[in-house]
C-alpha cells in the first residue's frame, strides 16, 4: 500500500491527554498545513476528538491515530477487532499502558513514545528525593508529630558512587545534573555504545547486578516491560552496600516491592525515594508509609507547567513527519518496548519565564 492509500484511511484522531482548546487548535492547524502542502500526500480533513479519560475506552475503537495515555482500563480486544488503529503516539514515556500483546503482534500498528520529553522535570524530582534522603528530610518532618526535633546524622553526596539503571532521556539528564557534585557515575543501558561525557562508565545490562553492588546510590530509569518486571528484587538489594540508597522514578513494578520493604526494615538500605509504586496510589497498609527513611511522591515526576505544551509540540512534529513519510521521533521497537537512541527526541532547552509578561 502506498503512503497515499494509507493516509486515505486516516479519518479520525482520538486524543487522551490533558489538552486545552489551544492545544487541539495547534494539532488541527498542523493537519491543515499538511493538507495545504503540495509535497505532502494528504488531501482530506481529519477529525480530531478529545476523548479525555472519560470517553477513551468508548472512542478508541474509532481511532485511526491515538494520541495520549489511557489511565482507565481499555478494551484492547475491541480496538484490535475494529482494525482501524494505525499509530499510537503515547503522551507518556512509559508504554506499559498501551504495549499489550495484541498491539505488539499487529504489524499494522506503529507506536511512538514521549521518551525523554520529561527528562528535565524527572531529573528535578530525582534530586528532590535523593537530597531529601541524604539530609533526612523525611525524619525531620516526622518530628512534628512526635515531637522530637533533635539533631540526627545526615549524609553527603560528595564522594559517592551513583548507579543509574537505564541511560535514556531521563537517565542522561540525571547524570548531567549530578556531574558537578563530585560523584562517580556508573550506568547500564541496553545500548552501551555511546557513552556520554556525564558518566564515568556505561555498561551493558548484563552488568546491572555489578552496578547494584558497586554503587552507594542506585537510581532506576529503565522502562517496564515483560523482561524488566520485578527485575530488581531480593538479590539486587542484598548485593547493595550496607547503608546505601535507592531511588525509583521509573515504574513501581520494575521492583519487587516486598523485597524493598524487607531491605529497608532490616536496616541494610539507609533509605529509599519512590515516585512510583507497584500499586498506585500506594495502599494505606503499605509499610513504606511508616518508614521514616522512605520518601514517597505520587508519580509526579513528569509534572511540569510545560508538559502539555511540550507534548503537543512533539505530537505536531511527528504528525507532520508521519504524513511526509519521514521516520517518527521516538518510534518504538515494539519487541523491545522502547525507542532506539538514534530516533530520540529531546525537548528544546527550557527558557526562563518572565512573570511580568
Ligand atoms: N516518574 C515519572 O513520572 C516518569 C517515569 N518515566 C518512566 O521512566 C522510563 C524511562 O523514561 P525515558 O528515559 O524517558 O525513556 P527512554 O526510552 O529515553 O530511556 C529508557 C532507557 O532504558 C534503557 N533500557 C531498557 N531496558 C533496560 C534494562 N533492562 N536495563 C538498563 N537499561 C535499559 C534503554 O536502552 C533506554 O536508553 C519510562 O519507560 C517510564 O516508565 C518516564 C517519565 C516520567
Ligand atoms: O511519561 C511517563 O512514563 C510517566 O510516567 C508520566 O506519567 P503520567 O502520564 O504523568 O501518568
Amino acid at each position: 500500500m502506498t503512503n497515499q492509500q494509507t493516509f486515505e484511511m486516516i479519518r479520525r484522531i482520538v486524543l487522551c491527554y490533558p489538552v486545552e482548546p489551544h492545544h487541539v487548535a495547534q494539532i488541527k492547524q498542523t493537519l491543515a498545513d499538511c493538507k495545504n502542502d503540495a509535497t505532502i500526500p494528504l488531501d482530506h480533513e481529519i477529525e480530531v476528538v478529545d476523548a479525555g479519560q472519560e470517553r477513551v475506552d468508548e472512542l478508541l475503537p474509532t481511532a485511526d491515530i491515538f494520541i495520549g495515555h489511557a489511565k482507565v482500563p481499555v478494551d484492547w480486544d475491541r480496538v484490535l477487532a475494529a482494525k482501524r488503529l494505525q499509530w499510537i503516539q503515547s503522551s507518556a514515556a512509559g508504554l506499559d499502558h498501551c504495549l499489550v500483546a495484541g498491539v505488539i503482534a499487529e504489524p499494522g500498528i506503529i507506536v511512538s513514545s514521549a521518551s525523554g520529553l520529561f527528562a528535565p522535570q524527572v531529573a528535578e524530582q530525582t534530586f528532590a528525593l535523593l537530597f531529601g534522603l541524604l539530609r533526612r528530610i523525611g525524619l525531620f518532618e516526622r518530628a512534628r508529630q512526635i515531637p522530637e526535633f533533635i539533631r540526627r546524622p545526615t549524609d553527603d553526596i560528595r564522594g559517592k558512587t551513583v548507579g543509574i539503571v537505564g541511560l535514556g532521556g531521563n537517565g542522561r539528564e540525571i547524570a548531567k545534573m549530578l556531574r558537578p557534585w563530585e560523584v562517580k557515575i556508573l550506568a547500564t543501558d541496553y545500548y552501551p555504545e555511546n557513552q556520554p561525557d556525564e558518566v564515568d562508565a556505561l555498561w551493558p545490562t548484563s552488568r546491572t547486578d555489578e552496578l547494584f553492588a558497586t554503587s552507594d546510590i542506585v537510581i532506576l530509569t529503565l522502562p517496564l516491560n515483560a523482561s524488566t518486571r520485578h527485575c530488581v528484587s531480593e538479590k539486587q538489594f542484598a548485593a547493595m552496600k550496607p547503608g546505601s540508597y535507592f531511588v525509583n522514578v521509573a515504574r513501581g513494578a520494575v521492583v519487587d516491592e516486598s523485597a524493598l520493604v524487607a531491605s529497608l526494615a532490616s536496616g541494610h538500605l539507609a533509605g529509599a525515594g519512590v515516585d512510583v509504586t507497584e500499586t498506585e496510589p500506594l495502599p494505606p497498609t503499605s509499610p513504606l508509609w511508616t518508614d521514616p527513611n522512605v520518601l514517597i511522591t505520587p508519580h509526579v515526576g513528569a509534572q511540569s507547567i510545560r508538559r502539555v505544551d511540550d507534548t503537543t509540540d512533539l505530537v505536531c512534529i511527528n504528525l507532520r513527519r508521519y504524513f511526509s513519510g519521514l521516520p517518527l521521533y521516538n518510534r518504538v521497537d515494539k519487541t523491545l518496548g522502547f525507542p532506539h537512541p538514534s530516533v530520540s527526541y529531546r525537548v528544546a532547552g527550557a527558557q526562563p519565564t518572565n512573570d511580568s509578561q
